[in-house]
């Protein structure tokens, strides 16, 4: 018998120019492939109070045309010290040849969301096609993003409608590239 393959090899990364090379089709995303980290703040009309908060976003990729894509978020006090974990999600993001994406994402508070958008320059605009929801999940029934590279960082809004409330701001933040 065969023994098996001690290491995956096929690899994701997160570094370009290390593991395998970024399939044609990322080419309009190639800027996203990294970790960032920065700060962000929130808000939406049942909250009391607006919140602020630190986000970590990873995209990687195997070779194929997808980023594979991890975010953590927690919310931070005035001073900045952190508070607790807040959003966390998890996903795919399929760039298709004319520079469309198709994006599925999984939140650990029984949420599933497709996302349909496009990449233009330096900027994705995505609005959920779907929003699966587990028997006790909030009601969201839809969600639009706005990424943006630029002057450096990666500006990220969001803009919800859950809970009987329509689409309207949720969520904005600033990223920056990380070192390591
Ligand atoms: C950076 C990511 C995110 C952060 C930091 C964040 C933060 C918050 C905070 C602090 C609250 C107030 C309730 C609480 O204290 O937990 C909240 C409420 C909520 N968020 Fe977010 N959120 C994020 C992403 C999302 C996403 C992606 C969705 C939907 C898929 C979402 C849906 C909701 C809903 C439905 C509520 C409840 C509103 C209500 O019941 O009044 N959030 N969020």
């Amino acid at each position: 018998m065969l023994e098996p393959a001690q290491e995956n090899p096929f690899p994701d990364s997160h570094v370009l120019g290390e593991g395998p090379e970024p399939h044609p089709q990322l080419q309009p995303v190639l800027g996203l492939i990294g970790r960032w980290h920065g700060r962000g703040s929130g808000e939406y009309p049942t909250l009391e109070h607006g919140f602020r908060y630190e986000q970590e976003i990873t995209f990687s990729h195997d070779g194929r045309p997808f980023l594979v894509y991890e975010s953590r978020a927690w919310l931070i006090d005035d001073s900045g010290t952190a508070v607790r974990p807040a959003g966390r999600e998890t996903g795919w993001w399929r760039i298709l040849p004319d520079a469309s994406v198709e994006v599925t994402l999984a939140h650990p508070t029984g949420i599933v969301e497709t996302y349909v958008g496009r990449v233009s320059g330096t900027e994705i605009e995505m609005a959920t096609d779907t929003v699966g929801l587990t028997p006790r999940a909030k009601e969201v029934t839809g969600m639009r993003r706005r990424y943006a590279l630029e002057e450096g960082g990666l500006t990220i809004v969001q803009e919800m409608a859950a809970v009987g409330q329509p689409m309207q701001h949720h969520l904005q933040a600033r990223l920056f590239p990380r070192k390591d």
